[in-house]
């Protein structure tokens, strides 16, 4: 039987996109696989209080299973509460590539999906997202497309390079389409290694800085859709001691560099209202649990490297919601 988003106490976005465009803010979303991840999410989306989006991929979805992540979003809104403070949770499909997919998150409670067409043809992304549209709609639900190629690894899909968005395809699209809210390609890309040094100038200050985000992209994309809410997908900033962290304490990362915050900041004073964050969690996490693992290597109790991993990503999303999104104090 088909469980409604409603039933959960989960949200929709159409009204906080709005409220986030109008504001000059934009909405965490950040994805979640796992207990500590959700609590992490929920903690800091509280104590900001911020509105927030809690991101299943597809992958999440085989590692948690889709009835434990449905009970666990049901039980982040009555857990919010709980802490004191009641703020809009959406449960949201990342990257979603069928409608089969979709469909079957719609039937489980998710109050908003991402259709991801964007690696077809034009046409046939706008055939796709259309079908997911009215599926959807027909249940209250949001969908979210995108135009334009990310760099990076999603859901097991490898782009080599990114397609930025082409402006003048994006009226059309939310037209034929009817989607609530579109993803875009300006020069993010996901995971931790989206520019190495050599593709970064070092500022006044000595730090390495990527090229910036295709700005004028954006421009041009709100003046044929003013006022339409846009995502901005591999929005992690790669933070540097996680990095240092990891490396310090046995592992192999390579140089990353991340999206500098003030760009994110930069944006998400326009039309973007959803930024995506999934990679700076997982380093913070694995920093966490490896300091935790080499400094106390008798120690085997789990509660005692996920519970400062859980407490680390807390932080990092309190930061984020307060000082890069704006988020905090809109919920
Ligand atoms: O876009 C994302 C999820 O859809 C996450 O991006 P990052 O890899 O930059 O965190
Ligand atoms: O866009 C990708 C997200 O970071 C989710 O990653 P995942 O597919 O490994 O769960
Ligand atoms: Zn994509
Ligand atoms: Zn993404």
């Amino acid at each position: 039987m088909a469980i409604n988003y409603k039933e959960l106490g989960l949200s929709s976005t159409p009204e906080l996109f709005k409220k986030a465009v109008a504001g000059g803010y934009a909405i965490p979303a950040y994805n979640f696989n796992n207990l500590e991840q959700m609590q992490a999410i929920i903690q800091a989306c509280v104590e900001t209080k911020s509105p927030v989006i809690l991101q299943v991929s597809a992958g999440a979805r085989k590692y948690a299973n889709a009835t434990l992540l449905r009970n666990m979003a049901k039980g982040a809104v009555e857990y919010a509460k709980e802490l004191g403070y009641e703020i809009p949770v959406v449960l949201h499909l990342d990257h979603g590539d069928t409608f089969e997919l979709c469909k079957d998150c719609i039937d489980n409670g998710f109050s908003s999906v991402m259709i991801d067409g964007s690696h077809h043809s034009y046409e046939e992304n706008v055939a796709l997202t259309s079908k997911v549209v009215e599926y959807a709609h027909a249940h209250g639900v949001a969908v979210e497309g995108e135009l334009g190629v990310l760099a990076g690894v999603e859901d097991d899909v490898v782009a080599e390079e990114s397609t930025y968005t082409r402006p003048e395809e994006v009226e059309d699209f939310v037209k034929r389409t009817g989607v609530d809210s579109l993803a875009i390609s300006i020069g993010t890309s996901h995971g931790a290694h989206k520019f190495t040094p050599e593709q970064c100038t070092k500022n006044e200050d000595g730090v390495l800085v990527p090229p910036p985000l295709k700005f004028d992209i954006l421009e041009e994309i709100e003046k044929r859709i003013p006022g339409f809410p846009i995502v901005l997908h591999g929005s992690s900033s790669v933070p540097q001691e996680h990095v240092a962290t990891i490396n310090e304490f046995g592992g192999a990362l390579k140089a990353a560099i991340g999206i500098p915050e003030d760009q994110l900041r930069q944006a998400a004073k326009s039309a973007v209202c959803k930024i995506n964050i999934d990679s700076d969690g997982r380093l913070a996490m694995t920093a966490a649990v490896r300091k935790v693992m080499a400094e106390n290597p008798g120690e085997f109790d789990p509660r005692k490297y996920l519970g400062p991993a859980r407490d680390i990503l807390k932080d990092l999303y309190m930061q984020k919601n307060i000082n890069v999104l704006g988020s905090a104090e809109k919920a």
